[in-house]
């Protein structure tokens, strides 16, 4: 497959796939993730790599989820809403090597899911956490919102979600979101250690403990799949549209007349 919106490298056993989009704050679209899958399963399977670092292209943006522009209702790819999200989730835990997200600026909507399901997260002081679903017409109610709260308990994930702030490095730190902050210009060495550290470590134990912790959440896929078409059906309303449209408006949607 020939790459066009993520980039791809493989360098002393790790390998790193880039999202590539820095004009759009490396949002993705259906073709981003349909790169995704196909770079996660490649590099997940080649005896060759002990690790894998999913990062976003530039300074501004790990990713900030859909891309608001391929959006007006449904998104612009395959599956039960134009995003195989299910498929993205999914290979993110079934490979058999740690993956890590190292980010710098904002990791949003579903940038900041992609980042709670990865094996450990990163951070670059400059990095900001955050969902934006209620505010722009969309959720993830699946691992985003699931398996948010075994990361950051109960309390915490609804509070992420309801109210929809963003979240300084030190703060999703501190909330356990995070596994370590390191100045900007400290981050690619950071993840450098990391990445070799774990190579110097038994694969088969770390793909057996890997599995072993995905497995007390694997529920979470099923209900991944029946929330995906609740979803399908909120994008066909007028509610979901306010809030990709006051999004593209640079409005405050008003979510107020529909009102449960
Ligand atoms: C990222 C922001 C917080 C940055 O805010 P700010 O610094 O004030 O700058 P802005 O002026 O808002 O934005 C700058 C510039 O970037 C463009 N942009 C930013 N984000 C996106 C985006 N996602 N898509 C397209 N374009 C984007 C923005 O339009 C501006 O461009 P200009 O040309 O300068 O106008 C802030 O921008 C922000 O909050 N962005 C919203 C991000 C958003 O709405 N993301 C989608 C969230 S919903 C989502 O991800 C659901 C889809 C999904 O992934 C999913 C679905 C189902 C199950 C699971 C999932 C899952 O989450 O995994």
């Amino acid at each position: 497959m020939d790459y066009q919106d993520i980039l791809y490298s493989v360098k002393d056993g790790t390998a790193t796939i880039t999202i590539n989009r820095p004009d759009k704050y490396n949002a993705f679209r259906g073709q981003t993730c349909e790169e995704l899958i196909h770079a996660f399963n490649k590099a997940g399977w080649d005896k060759s790599i002990g690790v894998i670092v999913l990062t976003g292209a530039g300074e501004k943006a790990f990713c900030t989820g859909g891309d608001q522009s391929a959006h007006e209702g449904q998104y612009d790819g395959r599956g039960t809403i134009g995003l195989p999200m299910e498929d993205l989730h999914t290979i993110i835990r079934d490979v058999p090597k740690p993956v890590i997200a190292k980010v710098r600026g904002f990791a949003i909507g579903g940038g900041n899911v992609l980042c709670t399901i990865c094996d450990f997260t990163l951070a670059a002081e400059s990095a900001q956490f955050g969902q934006v679903g209620p505010k722009v017409g969309s959720v993830d109610p699946g691992y985003g919102t699931a398996f948010l709260a075994r990361v950051v308990g109960e309390k915490k994930a609804r509070e992420i979600w309801y109210l929809c702030r963003r979240y300084t490095a030190q703060e999703a730190l501190a909330m356990g979101l995070v596994n370590t902050v390191v100045p900007d210009d400290q981050l690619d060495a950071e993840v450098e250690t990391w990445c070799a550290e774990i190579m110097a470590k038994s694969p088969t134990a770390i793909a057996l403990a890997k599995r072993s912790f995905n497995m007390d959440t694997e529920h979470q896929r099923g209900i991944a799949g029946l929330g995906m078409l609740g979803l399908s059906l909120y994008y066909d309303t007028d509610e979901s549209k306010e809030g990709g449209i006051a999004f593209k408006e640079k409005r405050k949607p008003d979510f107020r007349k529909f009102n449960r």
